[in-house]
């Protein structure tokens, strides 16, 4: 801003009442100044003599001699040497003295100087303006009444994307969306803040009415394109959230966490620092760490050895109450190299310690749970009459149920009455087969081709198109039973071995062969491999089904199961025939020493029979004596040797008759096999013997 003392023309002259009038011309050539001021005697300003005033009282009666001071004017006005040259353009006078802060006349200025150097100021504004416009950084519409762009700067051809040529001349709809800048210059009401967006950019948008002589003669608007801000704003917001994330791991991690800067003055430290060393933590802040080794909280300076190695650092430490303490320094460094802090954590090693202990010790309480849960299950899944205490028969139900997770083949071996089928239908219970059927079928007790139906099925319709499925198809998904597998025909072995090795078989004589996806159990009285050679049972099939052999020992070798069976057998006939009877403890002795050939099924057998047809309450040792040794009746159960013949043919003989008699006594086979003291199925074999050999007599007659 340009001030009156800039323009004036410095005067050290100034007229007096003794100046002539050619004085004062001469001084105001000299100066080059149009006029002069006029002072009294004391100093004082009078007036302005200028040559205006000389010319205007006319030349015919001028003369250099006539006092200056009759050319006086009094019409001045005196300026301030710092007035603003705004506010003296608009004076009435050509010409004005200029007064310095102590009233002394410094100068003179005219109106033109003022008004020339005025100009010269308002046009530098201009270009300034002008460059301020061009150059801003938001983008500047101006508009008249009449909505036509007046002006425009360069950083607004961005959001109208047009240039200032295309765009100033156009009406404001024709350039830009939105059109808030017509609504000012309507409303004449500035508007602040209005947000709006163009493509992908944000603006935030400052209108403001142009009003001259109190009308609304147009618009400005400012658009400060805010995408950068706004993604400023958003890092902004994700650095503070990553602080507080920060700050709550700092705060809840378990390990003592102090942050020094690069000197070791602690900014900044968590709760478990208080929990670890017991003091108290938040007073640690703006502390240096050097001072906690002086007092003895800390063995080491690790401030020191960090900065000394210029790396991390971890040393152990003791706490007084002899906790153990793991200290690692992290340096943290700047972008020239230098450590600007020191992290440090601490971890209470004794308290690690002490939960791996407890974690050790839950981890064995658990693993104790759950084998003693594991076994719970094992003794609720074998069948609920199942009576062992055994470890022998402990180790089969173990082997079996670790066998039924797999889908093997398995056989088991045992004398009748064992308990195999009881073992075959714990292992399909408990395998993942256990939804799908569980399919018996007794190998010994049919003819072959009965049995070959059985197994492999038959077709009923001659084209194949209807058909009587064998079992493996019955089974789809289960298992199969093949109870004395051993006494499978030769003539059928082949096909079994087919289902086992290639997992089909063979329908329609051969022509086609479905899929087959069942588990084979077999069973057999005697181990297959004195069958395999006694040339009874082929060698590969064999292989391909003892996979798994479990033996189940005889009743006689696991004795320990004798009295759990005797009172579980007891108590279930009881039940059975509303009775209440016990044995006597010498009778009970008696079965502990009897061998019970016919294992658990005759052990059933019997004590059915004892607690059925004994009339006291207490089943005496006499009376099991008679069962088990058949004594009574001994005339009619006695066997007559007539004169000694081969041992097995007595046998033979004496087999033959028992079941001849009690097939007639009894009728059915399952009588006889009960009253016989054997399985129905060694029954029906031993009939079936009978007939062949009847057979062969009536031929051979
Ligand atoms: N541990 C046991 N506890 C109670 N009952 C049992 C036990 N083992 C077997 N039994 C019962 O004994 C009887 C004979 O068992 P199972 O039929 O399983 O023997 P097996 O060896 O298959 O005989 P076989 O070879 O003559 O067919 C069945 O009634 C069975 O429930």
């Amino acid at each position: 801003m340009q001030r009156v003392g800039q323009v004036m023309s410095r005067l050290s002259v100034c007229l007096y009442s003794f100046h002539t009038i050619g004085d004062a011309l001469t001084l105001m050539k000299e100066k080059k100044v149009t006029g002069l001021p006029l002072l009294n005697d004391q100093g004082h300003l009078l007036g302005m003599v200028t040559k205006e005033q000389i010319f205007e009282k006319g030349l015919e009666r001028f003369s250099a001699e006539t006092k200056a001071i009759d050319y006086l004017t009094t019409r001045f006005f005196p300026l301030k040497e710092d007035a603003l040259l705004e506010d003296v353009t608009d004076l009435p006078f050509d010409i004005y003295p200029v007064l310095n802060n102590l009233e002394e006349i410094i100068g003179v200025v005219t109106k033109n100087s003022l008004i020339q150097a005025y100009l010269q100021q308002a046009q530098l504004r201009r270009q300034e303006l002008e460059a301020v416009f061009d150059s801003a950084h938001n983008a500047i519409i101006a508009i008249n009444k009449q909505g036509i762009i007046t002006s425009l700067n360069p950083a607004a051809e961005r959001p109208t994307r047009s240039t200032k040529e295309e765009a100033v001349g156009r009406f404001l709809n024709d350039v830009i969306i939105p059109t808030g800048l017509l609504d000012v210059v309507r409303s004449g009401i500035p508007e602040f803040g209005a947000k709006f967006q163009v493509g992908r950019r944000l603006y935030i948008s400052n209108r403001t009415p142009i009003i001259r002589d109190g009308e609304v003669v147009g618009a400005v608007g400012v658009f400060q394109d805010v995408s950068e801000i706004e993604k400023v704003l958003q890092e902004l917001r994700s650095v503070k959230q990553l602080n507080e994330e920060l700050q709550t791991i700092i705060a809840s991690s378990y390990d003592g966490l102090i942050i020094c800067d690069g000197q070791g003055e602690i900014l900044r430290c968590n709760p478990a620092v208080g929990r670890i060393l017991e003091v108290a933590w938040a007073d640690l802040v703006g502390r240096s760490f050097k001072e906690l080794v002086e007092k003895e909280v800390f063995e080491n300076n690790i401030i020191h050895l960090v900065r000394k190695k210029d790396g991390v650092v971890s040393l152990l430490e003791r706490t007084f109450d002899k906790h153990t303490l793991v200290i690692t320094g992290n340096p943290v460094y700047d972008e020239e190299g230098d450590i600007i802090k020191i992290v440090i954590n601490i971890r209470d090693m004794s308290e690690l310690l002490f939960l791996r202990e407890a974690l050790e010790e839950s981890k064995q309480l658990s693993e104790k749970y759950q084998s003693q849960i594991a076994q719970m299950r094992n003794n609720q899944e074998t069948s609920p009459e199942w009576r062992s205490c055994s470890v022998i028969m402990d180790n089969v139900k173990d082997l079996a149920t670790r066998v039924s997770q797999v889908d093997s083949p398995v056989v088991l071996v045992g004398e009748q009455g064992v308990g195999k089928e009881d073992i075959a239908r714990l292992i399909h219970s408990k395998s993942k087969r256990a939804q799908a059927p569980f399919y018996k079928l007794n190998c010994g007790s049919l003819p072959n081709h009965l049995l070959e139906i059985e197994l492999f099925g038959q077709e009923i319709s001659s084209d194949g198109t209807k058909r009587k499925a064998g079992v493996f198809e019955l089974a789809e998904k289960g298992c199969v039973y093949l109870e004395d597998v051993g006494k499978i025909p030769l003539s059928l072995q082949g096909r079994l071995l087919r289902v086992l090795q290639n997992k089909t078989q063979q329908v329609s004589d051969g022509k086609k062969s479905i899929p087959i996806d069942v588990r084979i159990i077999a069973s057999s009285t005697t181990p297959l491999k004195d069958l395999v050679e006694n040339g009874l049972f082929r060698l590969d099939l064999f292989f391909s089904l003892n996979v798994v052999p479990i033996t189940i020992p005889a009743l006689r070798e696991r004795k320990e199961d004798l009295i759990p069976l005797v009172l579980y057998y007891l108590e279930q006939n009881n039940k059975r025939h509303g009775l209440e009877k016990v044995f006597s403890p010498k009778a009970v002795r008696l079965f502990l020493s009897y061998p019970w050939l016919g294992n658990i099924r005759e052990m059933a057998n019997i004590i059915e029979r004892l607690v059925v047809t004994s009339n006291q309450k207490l089943i005496s040792e006499r009376e099991v004596d008679h069962v088990l040794y058949q004594k009574e009746n001994s005339a009619l159960r006695s066997v007559t040797v007539a004169g000694v013949i081969p041992l097995k043919e007595a046998i033979d003989d004496l087999e033959q008759q028992l079941v001849r008699l009690a097939m007639k006594q009894y009728r059915t086979t399952v009588k006889a096999a009960e009253a016989l003291g054997v399985n129905q199925s060694t029954v029906v074999r031993k009939l079936k013997k009978l007939k062949e050999m009847q057979g062969n007599e009536t031929e051979s007659r």
